[in-house]
């Protein structure tokens, strides 16, 4: 089981865009047309299948929210802030 994150350090290690909401990391991908979204939300699962950290995907017209917790762990953890930047490099 990874350590949960203090304050300071969610604050310190989020990877620019990202905003943190309770125990939750989030970020809003916007896109060009509805599809390119979708593309990339196939992209995200692999990515999220290959690490064994999931997270939860709103799709919207032309945006993606994606957001990331540890649920075993019950707070943020480092896991979460290697899926945010594994994410960011599949737009
Ligand atoms: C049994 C447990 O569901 C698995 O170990 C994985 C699956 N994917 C997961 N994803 C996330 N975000 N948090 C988890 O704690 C988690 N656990």
């Amino acid at each position: 089981m990874a350590d949960l994150l203090s304050d300071d350090e969610i604050q310190r290690k989020l990877p620019k865009g990202w905003d943190r909401e309770g125990d939750e990391i989030t970020k809003t991908y916007e896109f060009d047309d509805y599809l390119k979204g979708i593309e990339f939300v196939t992209r995200v699962g692999e990515v999220a299948e290959e690490e064994f950290h999931h997270p939860e995907i709103r799709v919207g017209y032309k945006e993606v929210e994606v957001r990331l917790t540890s649920h075993e762990e019950g707070g943020i953890t480092d896991k979460d802030i290697r899926l945010a930047g594994l994410f960011d490099d599949e737009v």
